[in-house]
């Protein structure tokens, strides 16, 4: 791309060259790139400009107030909102790549990594080479990189959409979070279909209430960011959403126990489940997708998953009715088992006693994952977890009183406290739990999976909710390895005698 082609897009442009890809973190630079200068919360981009130049950096993109450290003469793009504007400008370098993708964007609290790994295994059965994009990692045609970010930074998306396309790929499955829909990360991607699965409290530390984090959400269903939304209607948020998305005349499907108006799948049975379709489309022909194949005239679908949780039969059923809107051929079959590993999610170490590591890191993630294990635990619960440092302190105290509730030891542990002084992040969350239940403190994560595992009789399960797939701990700035499953392993081992 000509760097004056984006004068066509309502963009000051001075100079030209040519533009190979667009980076902005000057450290990625390659030759030939276009550096975006964004300001930031700590620090203005446009301060590593010179670097950027040094590196090979092609033209500089920034505001008003970036410019001043472009040396003049330099090619450069001013734009007011560098942020905003960035993935639009990264997709029309990159050649647009979400024009030759179906893609699949999944929003809520709690369920959007599994949904995503669900969607995945899904469309890759349907003969979908699909790229994944989430938390845990970056996927395309077998190859990954780890993850900064759940949702990456515009100008790294549209990269990677890019390397999709080049790869092959067809379909690709985000997880989208508030932060970036907020942040417009994932501008200028209209997503084919949109699904939401939940809103419970979380990241107020960066929403200030549940209202503004709500509404950060609820901008991937409107029709700049979707075509198609897809929502579990099960959930005080998300039925709130369908009532506006159906009064606003979008096109949205509800996926739920419970029947609602409009078009939707109602969901029956535990892990093995129906999806039974109801409501008519305005030209009277039934479930529109339901329809679309003569082989699904019944509008009913078997479907199951062998992810343990009442939760994963709704991420499960969210997944299947998230491809049936898309309307693929062959979708029955493809959606008859929904059953992908997902790491760190409900992951299951060992069966006596049962060792489960799971992400659970909010008050409504802690407490479905207790109440499904509790269901079938012949023993006690022995529930671990601690809770990230610098990161919305006022779920501590009620993940404290949670995890009391729910389970019958509670090891009161560290998670990531980052600058954070740990033991005040530890009274935080014990001021929610104290005289409810009996409290192990450990603050050394490592030693308080051993002493939980050792304390487990066979018939009990552990529980060790928190951290999931994740392998580094951050204590002020110093990283050390830390996976919650190799400890168990190797505390399983040890009491084995191995
Ligand atoms: C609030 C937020 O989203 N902040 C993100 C933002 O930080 P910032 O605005 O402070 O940026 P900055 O550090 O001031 O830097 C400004 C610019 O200079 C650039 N820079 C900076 C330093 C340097 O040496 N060179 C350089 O080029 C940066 O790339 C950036 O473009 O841009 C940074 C660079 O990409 C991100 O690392 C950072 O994410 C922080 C670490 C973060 O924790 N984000 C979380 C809250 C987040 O986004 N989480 C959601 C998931 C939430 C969930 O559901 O669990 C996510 O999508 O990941
Ligand atoms: N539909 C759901 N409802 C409530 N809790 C869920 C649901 N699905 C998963 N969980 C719980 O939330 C934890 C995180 O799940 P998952 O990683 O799929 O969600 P996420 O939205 O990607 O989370 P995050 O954004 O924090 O990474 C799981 O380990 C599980 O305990």
């Amino acid at each position: 791309m000509k760097l004056h082609e984006l004068a066509n897009y309502g963009l000051e442009v001075r100079g030209d060259c040519d533009i190979n890809g667009v980076v902005s973190d000057n450290r990625d630079v390659k030759p030939g790139d276009l550096f975006a200068g964004v300001p930031g919360e700590r620090v203005h981009g446009a301060r590593f400009a010179q670097d950027a130049i040094d590196r090979g950096a092609a033209a500089i993109l920034t505001d008003a107030a970036g410019l001043e450290h472009v040396p003049d003469g330099f090619p450069v793009v001013i734009a007011t909102d560098v942020a905003g504007i960035l993935g639009s400008v990264a997709s029309l370098a990159y050649g647009e790549p979400t024009k030759h993708l179906r893609s699949f964007g999944v929003t809520g609290t709690n369920g959007k990594t599994t949904t995503a790994y669900m969607l995945e295994h899904i469309l890759s059965k349907l003969g979908s080479t699909v790229g994944l994009i989430g938390t845990i990692a970056l996927q395309i045609a077998g190859r990954e990189v780890p993850a900064k970010l759940t949702t990456p930074q515009p100008a790294d998306l549209q990269r990677f959409l890019s390397q999709l396309v080049h790869a092959g790929g067809s379909d690709v499955v985000m997880e989208v979070s508030s932060h970036a829909l907020a942040q417009r990360r994932t501008d200028p991607i209209v997503y084919t279909v949109a699904g939401f699965t939940n809103l419970t409290q979380d990241h107020l530390d960066y929403h200030d209430t549940i209202e503004e984090y709500f509404e950060a959400k609820a901008l991937l269903f409107s029709a700049d960011k979707s075509q198609t939304s897809v929502l579990w209607t099960d959930d005080e948020y998300g039925s709130k959403l369908h009532e506006r998305l159906l009064d606003e005349g979008r096109d949205v499907l509800w996926v739920g126990r419970t029947i609602r108006p409009g078009m939707g799948w109602q969901v029956e049975g535990d892990a093995s489940f129906t999806l039974t379709g109801h409501g008519h489309d305005p030209a009277g022909a039934g479930l529109r997708n339901a329809v679309s194949h003569g082989d699904r005239a019944d509008n009913v679908y078997e479907c199951r998953t062998g992810l343990p949780g009442e939760f994963n039969v709704a991420n499960a059923a969210l997944a299947a009715a998230m491809v049936l809107a898309a309307d693929i051929p062959g979708t029955r079959d493809a959606i008859a088992d929904i059953t992908p590993v997902v790491p760190g999610r409900m992951e299951v170490l060992a069966k006596r006693p049962r060792v489960i590591v799971d992400f659970a890191h909010n008050a409504d993630a802690l407490e479905k994952a207790m109440s499904s294990l509790r269901e079938d635990t012949a023993g006690r619960l022995i529930t671990l977890t601690g809770s990230a440092g610098d990161r919305d302190a006022v779920k501590r105290p009620i993940m404290g009183r949670v995890v009391a509730e729910g389970s019958d030891v509670f090891y009161l542990t560290d998670d990531d406290p980052h600058s954070e002084d740990p033991a005040k992040i530890r009274a935080e969350i014990r001021a929610g739990a104290e005289g409810l239940v009996e409290i192990v403190e450990i603050g050394d994560r490592a030693e308080a999976i051993h002493a939980a595992i050792a304390d487990a009789k066979d018939e009990d399960t552990v529980l060790l909710a928190g951290r999931g797939h994740e392998t580094i701990q951050d204590v002020d700035g110093v990283e050390i390895e830390l996976d919650d499953r190799v400890e168990a392993r190797a505390a399983l081992a040890r009491r084995h005698g191995q």
